[in-house]
């Protein structure tokens, strides 16, 4: 079986993209663990299903590398709010995620020319009981030390609605990954605080209105940004008065993002602003249960991309000289 796929990226998180006509009898598992193999064309991190729906403009579905399903990607609803858009000829619609329909909108260039949009994060949840997350006494971890995670790095959980574990550092813990490596391979592995795995998150503040995210994403492992880890740490941030303003710029290993947070009536709003590039167009033959590229065509909006990247990385070195 034929099929076409567009490769994308939101903040140099890549996935390749999918338009199935209905929930297919292909193995999306399948084809995802196969198309993330890193040896393949530089792999990606993860399957997003562009799908029919009864009750939005489209549905997405997200398949990490590993095969696992995610109830929600912020970098990958980027992605598909610009594939829905553009074939729709709209600047916003609806998305239908795993818990929500979610609002998408078409936006000024966050960077130059780089086509961008915002997406709606939520619902959201405190309740470790909607990561899940299992703490001796806790129904809820704000900002908080917990000796068997680091003695050193207070921590916040919280589903947006994939689960995420948010810690506020100092540098010594951006400039040196192990403990976040160990901490987070633990925790998506088999153990007794997550049985689903969790997003962990380093998150290094650099001005009242911006901070610096580097995630372990569950199902994938390091990658160079993860959309609802970034938005969860913008509102984190906020709540422990880190930052002030309401509009928040995050940098992250692939590039940066703006992140809105706004409270009305204890309720909190979260919109993920940044980029949907595409990297190229892949068609492959599906034989059996074996993927084989038949041809690739590159798009130029990767050049302009990295421009944007180089502008995040020199603001790195500067915030981590
Ligand atoms: N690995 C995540 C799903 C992808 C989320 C991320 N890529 C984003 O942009 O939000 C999980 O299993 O919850």
């Amino acid at each position: 079986m034929k099929v076409q796929l567009v490769k994308v990226h939101g903040s140099g998180n890549t996935f390749y993209l999918y338009e199935a006509l209905y929930d297919d009898k292909l193995d999306f598992v399948n084809m995802a663990k196969q198309l993330c193999d890193p040896s393949i064309n530089g792999g990606a991190d993860g399957l997003l299903l562009v799908l029919p729906s009864d009750i939005a403009d489209a549905k997405m579905r997200v398949i990490n590398a590993d095969g696992s399903e995610a109830s929600m990607c912020g970098n990958g609803l980027r992605c598909v709010a610009r594939h829905v858009c553009e074939k729709l000829e709209v600047d916003e619609a609806l998305i239908e995620t795993m818990h929500a329909c979610l609002a998408v909108k078409k936006e000024a260039p966050i960077f130059e020319q780089l086509p961008t949009y915002s997406v709606e994060i939520s619902p959201i949840s405190f309740e470790l009981s909607s990561l899940p997350m299992f703490l001796e006494d806790k129904l809820e971890l704000h900002h908080e030390r917990i000796p068997a995670f680091s003695e050193e790095i207070p921590f916040t959980a919280v589903s947006v609605p994939n689960p995420h574990l948010i810690g506020i550092v100092d540098k010594k813990y951006i400039e040196n990954t192990s403990h976040q490596q160990q901490l987070a391979a633990f925790l998506n592995s088999d153990n007794d605080y997550c049985p689903d795995g969790v997003n962990v998150s380093y998150v290094l503040p650099i001005s009242n209105n911006e901070i610096f995210v580097r995630t372990y994403e569950r199902g994938v492992g390091f990658t160079n940004a993860c959309g609802t880890a970034m938005t969860a740490s913008a509102l984190i941030s906020i709540m422990e008065n880190i930052v002030s303003d309401n509009l928040i710029t995050v940098y992250n290993p692939g590039g940066f993002v703006q992140c809105s947070v706004t409270q009305y009536n204890d309720k909190w709003t979260l919109a993920l602003i940044g980029n949907a590039t595409i990297v190229g167009y892949y068609d492959i033959e599906y034989i059996g249960n074996k993927i084989e590229f038949i041809n690739c065509v590159m798009s130029e909006e990767q050049v302009q991309y990295d421009k944007c990247n180089i502008f995040a990385e020199n603001k790195l070195i500067s915030i981590t000289k």
